[in-house]
C-alpha cells in the first residue's frame, strides 16, 4: 500500500514536470522567433550564453537558433579568442574545457551581435557596463527586452542605482535581471542548480506570443540542470546579487585568519542583515521574502561565501598580505571579484546619506580593502555598532 502510494507520487511528480516541460516546449513566437543576444563573454557570460544557445536550438518555434555573443576581443597564443570560440566551440581563457553550441557565435563587434535582436542579456563584470551601454546608445530599438545578469550597483549622479534600471534609463528599453546560487563553472558542467529571474511586463507589452513575458523567459532560461523560478522582485534579486558579494569578501578574510566556519557563519548572518537593511531603506519596493525564499537571495549568498571568487581572493589577502587588486590578478586570470568595486560603491553612497554606521561589516570590508584596516578588527566593528541587537 505504501509502495503504490509512492508510486503514484512519484508517477504525479512526473506528470507535472512533464506538463510543465511541454507547455514551455509549446510556446511559439507569432511574429518571428525571438534572437537572442548576449553581451559579455567571461565565465558567467560564457555559461548562459551556452544555456539560452541549447534552449534556442531546441525551440526554434519561439528563438531564433543563431546566437550571438559579444567578446571583448584580445589574443590568445596569436590567435583572435571570438576565431578559437567559433572554430573549437569553447572558451579556452574565460570557461575552458566546456563544449559550447554550435549555433552560439562569438562576435568582436558590439553593434553586430545586438543587431536585429528582440532579446538582449547583459553579462559583464559591472565597471564595464556604462561605457558599452553608451556605445549601445541609439542602436537598440525601444521594444527589445533586456535581462541584466550583472552583480553590482551603479553609483552616479542619480544616486544608487540597479544595473537593469541604468541599463532602461540609458537605452530606452525594459530590462529585468537573473541572479541566483550560479557558480558559473557548476552551472557549466550541467550539475544541477537554481536560479531567479525578475522580470516587470512593461506598459507598452504587445501581447503573448508578440512579446516577452515569464513563459519566455522561463523557456529561454530553464534548463534540465538549471531551474528557473520567474518572478516581479528585480530589486530584491538585484541588491542581494551586489552585495553578497562584499560579504563574501568579509568571510575569505576571515577563513584566511584560519577563524574557522563560526566565524564565517557570524560574517554571512550579520551580512544578510545588512543586505535586507540596505535593500529596505534605499530599494523598498524589494520583498523581504525575495531574500530568503528565492535562489538568489540567502542561496547565493551560502554558495558565494563558501567557493565564489570573492571568498578566495580575501582569502589570498588575508593569507599573504596582498593587496586585493594583486590578489584578483594572480588568481583570476582576467576574471573579477566584483565585491571588490561593489564595496566602494555601496561606501561612497552611504557616506552621502549620512548612513556608514548602520552597514559596520560593509564599511569594515571597505576599510580592509581601501584603509589597511586590521582584518582581525572586524569583531569589533561589528559589535560596536551593535546594529542587530
Ligand atoms: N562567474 C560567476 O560564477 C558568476 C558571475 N556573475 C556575475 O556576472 C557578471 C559577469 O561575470 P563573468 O562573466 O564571470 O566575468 P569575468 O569575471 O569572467 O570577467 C572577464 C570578462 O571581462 C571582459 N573584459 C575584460 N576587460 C574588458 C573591458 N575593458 N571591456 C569589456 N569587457 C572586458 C573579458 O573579456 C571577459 O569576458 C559579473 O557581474 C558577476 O558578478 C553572476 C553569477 C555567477
Ligand atoms: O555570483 C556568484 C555565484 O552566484 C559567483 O560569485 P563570485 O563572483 O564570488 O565567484
Amino acid at each position: 500500500m505504501v509502495a503504490t502510494d509512492r508510486l503514484n507520487q512519484t508517477s504525479n511528480i512526473l506528470h507535472k514536470s512533464m506538463k510543465r516541460a511541454s507547455s514551455i516546449a509549446h510556446l511559439t513566437a507569432l511574429d518571428h522567433p525571438f534572437k537572442i543576444a548576449v553581451i559579455g563573454s567571461g565565465n558567467w557570460g560564457t555559461t548562459i550564453a551556452k544555456v539560452v544557445s541549447e534552449n534556442a536550438a531546441l525551440n526554434p518555434q519561439l528563438f531564433a537558433s543563431e546566437v550571438r555573443m559579444w567578446v571583448f576581443e584580445e589574443k590568445i597564443d596569436g590567435k583572435n579568442l571570438t576565431e578559437i570560440i567559433n572554430t573549437d566551440h569553447e572558451n579556452v581563457k574565460y570557461l575552458p574545457n566546456i563544449k559550447l553550441p554550435v549555433n552560439l557565435i562569438a562576435t568582436p563587434d558590439l553593434l553586430d551581435t545586438v543587431e536585429g535582436a528582440d532579446i538582449i542579456i547583459f553579462n559583464i563584470p559591472h565597471q564595464f557596463l556604462t561605457r558599452i551601454v553608451q556605445q549601445l546608445k541609439g542602436h537598440v530599438d525601444s521594444h527589445v527586452r533586456a535581462i541584466s545578469c550583472l552583480k553590482g550597483f551603479e553609483v552616479g549622479a542619480r544616486g544608487v542605482q540597479l544595473l537593469s534600471t541604468y541599463i532602461t534609463d540609458e537605452l530606452g528599453i525594459e530590462c529585468g535581471a537573473l541572479s541566483g546560487a550560479n557558480i558559473a563553472t557548476e552551472v557549466a558542467k550541467e550539475n544541477w542548480s537554481e536560479t531567479t529571474v525578475a522580470y516587470h511586463i512593461p506598459e507598452d507589452f504587445r501581447g503573448e506570443g508578440y512579446d516577452v513575458d515569464h513563459k519566455v523567459l522561463k523557456a529561454l532560461f530553464h534548463r534540465p540542470y538549471f531551474h528557473v523560478s520567474v518572478i516581479e522582485d528585480v530589486a530584491g534579486i538585484s541588491v542581494s546579487g551586489a552585495l553578497k558579494n562584499v560579504v563574501a569578501l568579509g568571510c575569505g578574510f576571515v577563513e584566511g585568519l584560519g577563524w574557522g566556519n563560526n566565524a564565517s557563519a557570524a560574517i554571512q548572518r550579520v551580512g544578510l542583515g545588512e543586505i535586507i537593511k540596505f535593500g529596505q531603506m534605499f530599494f523598498p519596493e524589494s520583498r523581504v521574502e525575495t531574500y530568503y525564499q528565492e535562489s538568489a537571495g540567502v542561496a547565493d549568498l551560502i554558495t558565494t561565501c563558501a567557493g565564489g571568487r570573492n571568498v578566495k581572493v580575501a582569502k589570498l589577502m588575508a593569507e599573504s598580505g596582498m593587496s586585493a587588486l594583486d590578489a584578483e590578478k594572480k588568481l583570476l586570470n582576467g576574471q573579477s571579484a566584483q565585491g571588490i568595486i561593489t564595496c566602494k560603491e555601496v561606501h561612497e553612497w552611504l557616506e552621502t546619506c549620512n548612513s556608514i554606521s548602520e552597514f559596520p561589516l560593509f564599511e569594515a570590508v571597505y576599510q580592509i580593502i581601501y584603509n589597511n584596516l586590521p582584518m582581525e578588527n572586524i569583531p569589533d566593528m561589528i559589535d560596536e555598532l551593535e546594529v542587530f541587537r
